[in-house]
């Protein structure tokens, strides 16, 4: 099981997610109350071990600028978390994570998406990510995703990510909101978040 820990701003909490053993460590590049720098999120992760995998989050952002904020801060994978056509994906020499919104998505927007997983996402609130809300699961099924190249994300948590693991069985699971307290990350639930993935697997 693949676990992605999203939204870090700091080395501290970046060396945090790397010790949980977490797979996936993610910086927004996008705006958003978790947006980094992308001197700062190279900082963090010249720190950490090519083991865990850096992955960037960009909202309709250029081909160009993805390109070059990924060559520079070393990232394996893009995530695009807009409205990004297929052409996009395409132009990016970077393996990608699509993610789409529970509510905008259909069977044909994702079949033939180019992209190595498919995230999906609860809506967004103020910013296109990071609501910290679930949606309802069982809204999956309709949709037919390979459960191995699906990623769940939405409001997960230490106390619901085994339910959510159960029910749902996909490749990978990703968590910001959910550990965080009062909106900063919190270490403690971190280490809880990527345990209880664990027993479940
Ligand atoms: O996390 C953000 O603030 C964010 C802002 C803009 C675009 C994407 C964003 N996050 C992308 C993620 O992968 C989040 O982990 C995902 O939306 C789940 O967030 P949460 O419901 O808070 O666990």
């Amino acid at each position: 099981m693949i676990v992605k820990v999203c939204g870090i701003t700091t080395k501290e909490t970046a060396r945090v997610v790397e010790a949980s053993g977490a797979d996936f460590i993610g910086f927004v590049f996008a705006p958003s109350k978790r947006e980094i720098s992308p001197a700062d999120a190279k900082e963090i992760a010249k720190g950490l071990s090519p083991q865990i995998k850096k992955v960037g989050v960009f909202v309709n952002e250029s081909v160009d600028r993805i390109i070059e904020i990924a060559d520079l801060v070393g990232l394996d994978f893009i995530q695009l978390h807009g409205d990004e056509p297929d052409t996009i994906a395409n132009s990016i020499p970077y393996p990608i994570i699509k993610a789409f919104v529970i509510d905008q998505v259909d069977v044909n927007s994702i079949k033939n998406y180019p992209c190595d997983y498919i995230l999906i996402d609860s809506p967004g609130k103020k910013y296109r990510g990071g609501s910290g809300e679930t949606f309802h699961w069982g809204r999956l099924d309709e949709l037919g995703i390979d459960k191995d190249k699906l990623i769940l994300a939405g409001g997960l948590s230490p106390e619901n990510i085994q339910e959510a693991i159960i029910t749902v069985k996909p490749v990978g699971v990703d968590v910001s909101s959910g550990v965080e307290t009062n909106g900063i990350k919190d270490h403690h639930k971190i280490n809880y978040f990527v345990e209880n993935v664990r027993k479940s697997c």
